[in-house]
């Protein structure tokens, strides 16, 4: 096809488009992708569960549809026409999500809750398939068609592109992680307000039109290779052969071949023979891969749990869990120069070949470091974890009510207290407690596994009442907070995110899930008010008592006592940056080089082909974290970093050896060679024919003009 060539400082002007193209469509994505999993959870209503399996089975989903798009652009439409075709599937499915999120469209009675949920489920399900029909489609196609625009002499630029593309993904991804979780917690509606997720997902759908608009606009100045025939039925049909072939051959009086696909021979063209021969060899290759994405991957899942149970306080800054994930992005954008410009040169100055695959297998190393951080981290952490009970044991605390310190006798031990911090451990079921002078005695039944706070009333002579307490931290870097209401009178506490209801006299209530921050709890008592301010951090959880000497007014702040039942996460999160760091360290070795690599050692006809056996390896990546995680079920998760890391070592070391072996090639090279001994072959076949045919008086014209087309 006719295309216009400009160049701009030895770069092709194409590629700029391909690379604003894949900022948008990455934008788009991911900016999707971050708030998808609390759409779920608080626009649909769905449970944790069903939240993360499908937002797992979406993901996975976005990394199988490559084999689709890449078949369909290598065999039928080519890639720039199926790059065009999906984005128009990917936009219109970014556009349902969009609308999915209008609570308005059936909220009839305007309450701000959508009314007919099975329409925004089905909208959302249809909008995701298509999105990931979309994104996976079109990702290999991008890549490779970024490829193409460079001339066979341009390696270094080829390789300088893939790098700049990688940054793409990577602003693109950043900048949306942080906007569209802002977008989301915006108020919007038009009969009632709502958190705003049509617009945190309309602007991601705006972003996937202007990447198509994008990338029409560059439409002229693109290389467009044309596909060639049904390239993989062919190639399926080829193999099939070779394998029927050799098997009926099986006998030692046959002559062994070099390759067994060189069994295809009496059928196929060498040059497609020698063409599946790369790409077979490369796949191979590609067999140890996923274990690096099962390592990698686990920074949205088990590194973010792990940020959950640390301390965000960077400074006045507040670094919530999940936001530590913008510190891969961020990484990105400055380790690809660094190690473009001034590692990878340097290396080479220093005489060492640093080969594509030697980079891949440094890349995994690097992983595997990541993943000895996060154990040391975790490991730290776990010191600064409260010892829960295990199931033989209980744990006991006391809340003296009253103002006066009492005397308490738990067995033979006396203690003098007005309220205890700390949990005391019992193997025994029951115990027997005594409490003052005239001592009363009392024999406590104890829930096995369970941490419990045993009120003493102000009366010691009334009923004793015992609270049930938490025994996990609480999720998402979250404050569990109760109060104990120690008045004659029931005292009803709210603050602006949540209501503990009316807490009767003598009474507790639930617990309420706080974020950090300063909190301002307003308690009322009939018409008098008061209010209590702190300051929480994270993954605490408190029991607030209201004594019964409490002074509604401005003192009530000394009066209310704080009782720490899990102390603050502790543990900075800074801690993470290290295990991050290695991450993207790794990832700049091994995805940035394995991207190249897998464009520069496929054939010409299967580029977008490679790409998705690459990205097919993310997918299977994924997969083994469900199958290890599952497997393995080590108790302490210090131990399942370990272990991870240490199948990433195995792995590594296998594909140092698959590596060692495999000899680089240049398939444009080897296809000119073919393409340029079958011409050879057909001058000399020519020559051959018109001599017999003249000696034989007669010159069969249809095959000349053949031989002439040829
Ligand atoms: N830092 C994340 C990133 O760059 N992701 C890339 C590559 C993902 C992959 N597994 O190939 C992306 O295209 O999103």
């Amino acid at each position: 096809t006719s295309f216009i060539f400009k160049e701009v400082c030895g770069y092709p002007l194409s590629i700029f488009f391909i690379v604003v193209n894949e900022f948008c469509e990455r934008f788009s994505y991911y900016g999707m992708r971050a708030v998808l999993v609390l759409y779920f959870k608080y626009f649909l209503r769905w449970d944790d569960d069903l939240a993360t399996s499908i937002y797992h089975t979406f993901v996975a989903l976005c990394y199988l549809t490559p084999i689709l798009g890449a078949i369909v652009a290598d065999s039928w439409l080519g890639k720039f026409k199926t790059i065009i075709y999906l984005s128009i599937v990917y936009a219109i499915g970014q556009v349902a999500m969009a609308v999915s999120a209008i609570h308005d469209i059936t909220d009839t009675d305007r309450d701000g809750t959508p009314d007919n949920m099975t329409f925004h489920v089905v909208l959302s399900m249809v909008g995701l398939f298509l999105i990931a029909l979309g994104t996976g489609g079109i990702k290999p196609c991008v890549a490779a068609f970024g490829g193409d625009q460079f001339s066979d002499h341009q390696d270094r630029q080829r390789r300088t592109f893939f790098s700049v593309f990688y940054l793409c993904i990577n602003g693109g991804s950043l900048l949306s992680t942080i906007i569209t979780p802002i977008l989301r917690a915006q108020d919007c509606g038009i009969h009632s307000q709502q958190k705003c997720y049509s617009l945190a997902f309309g602007v991601p759908a705006a972003l996937m039109l202007v990447a198509l608009v994008v990338f029409i606009v560059g439409s002229g100045m693109y290389y467009k290779a044309e596909p060639q025939g049904n390239i993989m039925l062919d190639v399926c049909k080829c193999i099939g052969f070779a394998i029927k072939n050799r098997y009926r051959h099986r006998s030692n009086q046959y002559p062994k071949r070099q390759h067994w696909m060189d069994w295809a021979e009496e059928k196929y063209d060498k040059l497609l023979i020698a063409q599946i021969k790369m790409v077979l060899k490369v796949l191979f290759l590609y067999i140890p891969l996923p274990m690096f994405w099962t390592l990698f991957d686990q920074k949205g899942s088990r590194w973010t749990l792990q940020a959950t149970t640390m301390n965000g306080y960077f400074g006045s800054l507040v670094i919530q869990p999940d936001q530590m994930q913008t510190v891969n992005p961020i990484l990105i954008l400055t380790l690809v120069p660094i190690m473009d410009s001034v590692i990878y040169p340097l290396i080479n100055k220093c005489g060492l070949n640093f080969t594509p695959l030697k980079r891949m297998t440094v890349g995994m190393l690097l992983a595997a470091i990541a993943f000895v951080c996060a154990a040391l981290v975790q490991i730290e952490i776990d010191k600064t974890l409260p010892t829960f009970p295990s199931t033989s044991q209980s744990q006991l605390k006391l809340l003296n009510m009253g103002s006066e310190t009492v005397t308490i006798k738990i067995f033979n031990d006396f203690f003098v207290l007005q309220a205890s911090n700390e949990y005391f451990t019992f193997e025994a079921g029951q115990i027997n407690i005594s409490v003052g002078h005239p001592e009363v005695r009392n024999t406590i039944s104890l829930a096995k596994g369970q941490r419990q706070t045993l009120l003493i009333p102000l009366t010691i002579t009334d009923e004793w009442l015992m609270t049930d307490d938490i025994t996990s931290k609480p999720q998402e870097g979250n404050n569990a907070i109760r109060f104990v209401n120690g008045m004659k009178t029931a005292v009803n506490v709210s603050i602006p995110a949540a209501n503990f209801g009316l807490i009767e006299p003598f009474s507790y209530s639930n617990y309420s899930l706080i974020k950090n921050g300063k909190v301002t709890f307003t308690l009322w008592s009939g018409s008098q008010s008061c209010e209590y301010s702190t300051d929480f951090g994270f993954g605490s959880s408190y029991t607030f008592f209201i004594p019964s000497t409490l002074v509604f007014g401005p003192n009530c702040q000394e009066s209310i006592t704080a009782a720490e039942d899990i102390k603050p996460n502790s543990v900075h999160m800074a801690l993470q940056i290290p295990q991050y760091f290695f991450i993207t360290a790794g990832e700049v070795m091994f995805s940035v080089t394995g991207l190249e690599f897998s464009y520069s050692q496929a054939p010409s006809n299967m580029k977008a082909v490679l790409q998705a056996g690459w990205l097919f390896t993310v997918a299977i990546g994924n997969f083994i974290v469900l199958i290890v995680a599952e497997l393995a079920k080590l108790p302490k998760q210090w131990a399942e970093y370990v272990l991870f890391a240490s199948l990433l070592v195995a792995v590594c070391f296998i594909f140092s050896i698959m590596a060692y072996f495999y000899t680089y090639i240049d398939p444009a090279e080897i296809e000119a060679q073919f393409k340029k001994n079958v011409n050879e072959d057909d001058e000399d076949n020519k020559h051959k024919l018109q001599k017999t045919e003249r000696s034989n008086g007669k010159i069969n014209v249809t095959k000349l003009s053949y031989y002439n087309m040829a």
